[in-house]
């Protein structure tokens, strides 16, 4: 690599984009060269916002805009891609950008099927580059500091239980014609969109252990109006784990926003009110009352017998950390050109469970090993 930052390609000009975007801008190690868009007036249209937004970068190097996303992958002034094109259409992309060599920030739901996501990671494999999904809050300090509290010397004891609900309500306009309604683009719908992240917490609650049984329902079907097929509007899950802990999630587009998550031990509990998108302006003080402690929009509460001595003071203001943590990680692959197996195999553990979901919820709900 010529460089020591990271040279950043963008796949289409999606509108979760921007925030990468910025990401990048405060990541340290990384630009953003170029964007590609069906359009290439809208490439331009993007990158004037972008560029906006933060003008110090505009400033300091044109960012090009390409009309093929073909031609950027060509390119060989491109270390890493990042592709939030729908879900539909990750795999031939994704698998392109591997043999062009490039190490690729994938967004979620990963892929359509496991075994399309298994062609996709074979890909980078056989290109010896990153493959990462978009899922930030793995790349949460804070999410990472309660993660360290529940495996040593867990302050809730032993894991019994973990739920997770994950809700925003879409209006008439998200319902007929978001990509998130159309079977062609997103066909998982609320489980692709939201309920991704119920299982991807439910795997890092549980250590990262498969469950041995899952099933799933859609408990409302959503069509939209540029669609010919219905995707889950919203769905249940749930699943079992060896060692007797158990999970269940739910996610909809019909519900009111809220991203909770408990995990439930046999001394005590620990809530997270906004796993995946961290409140703004969150409370960064801890309070204490009685046995139950708040930090960072978690409460952790205690029974009488175990004490809070595990519970890791992690430090507040990090709530925009996790998306720059994730490009960062992704550049630093890219530029020792070394892959961490970890990322890859935790997408394919997501996947399969996802599967699993549908493949119940078409089997009226039969619990199926993932
Ligand atoms: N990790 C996270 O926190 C988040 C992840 N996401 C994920 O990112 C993905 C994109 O979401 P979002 O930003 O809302 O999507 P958008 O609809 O804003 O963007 C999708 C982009 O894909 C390109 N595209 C290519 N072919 C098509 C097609 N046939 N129809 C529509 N778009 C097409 C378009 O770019 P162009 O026309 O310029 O080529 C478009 O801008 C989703 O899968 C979502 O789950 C979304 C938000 C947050
Ligand atoms: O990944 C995402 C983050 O959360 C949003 C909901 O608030 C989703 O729609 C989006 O796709």
């Amino acid at each position: 690599m010529s460089e020591s930052v990271c040279r950043w390609g963008f796949l289409g000009t999606a509108a979760i984009s921007r925030k990468v975007w910025k990401a990048i801008r405060v990541s340290g190690n990384g630009r953003v060269v170029a964007v590609a868009s069906r359009s290439a007036a809208r490439a331009q249209e993007y990158i004037d916002q972008c560029s906006a937004e933060v003008p110090a970068a505009a400033a300091q190097e044109p960012v090009l805009a390409i009309e093929s996303y073909q031609a950027l992958l060509d390119r060989d002034d491109i270390d890493a891609v990042y592709i939030p094109l729908p879900t539909g259409l990750r795999a031939a992309w994704v698998i392109a950008a591997a043999k062009a060599g490039k190490h690729v920030l994938c967004e979620k739901p990963a892929a359509v099927h496991t075994d399309d996501l298994q062609a996709m990671i074979d890909a980078c494999t056989a290109g010896g580059v990153q493959f990462m999904d978009g899922v930030m809050f793995d790349h949460s300090e804070r999410m990472r500091e309660i993660h360290r509290s529940l495996r040593d010397d867990s302050p809730i004891g032993t894991l019994r239980r973990i739920n997770s609900h994950f809700s925003f309500r879409g209006d008439d306009t998200f319902q007929q014609s978001n990509i998130r309604t159309n079977a062609q683009l997103e066909p998982h719908g609320a489980l692709g969109d939201l309920g991704w992240y119920c299982i991807r917490f439910t795997l890092w609650a549980a250590n990262f252990a498969m469950p041995t049984h899952v099933r799933g329902q859609t408990l409302t079907a959503l069509r939209g109006s540029d669609s010919e097929a219905e995707v889950p509007g919203e769905f249940t899950g749930e699943m079992r784990f060896a060692d007797g802990l158990t999970a269940s999630f739910y996610c909809s587009f019909l519900t009111a926003n809220q991203q909770t998550a408990t995990v439930s031990g046999d001394g005590g509990y620990v809530t997270v009110d906004d796993f995946v998108l961290p409140f703004y302006g969150a409370e960064s003080s801890w309070r204490e009352s009685h046995n139950v402690l708040s930090i960072d929009n978690c409460r952790w509460n205690f029974s009488e017998h175990t004490t809070r001595k595990s519970v890791v003071e992690f430090s507040s203001g990090e709530s925009n950390a996790q998306e720059v943590n994730m490009v960062r990680r992704l550049a630093q692959a890219a530029l020792s050109n070394t892959v961490d197996t970890f990322y890859p195999e935790l997408t394919i553990k997501t996947q399969k469970i996802l599967d699993a979901c549908r493949r119940s919820d078409a089997s009226a709900g039969k619990w199926i090993a993932p």
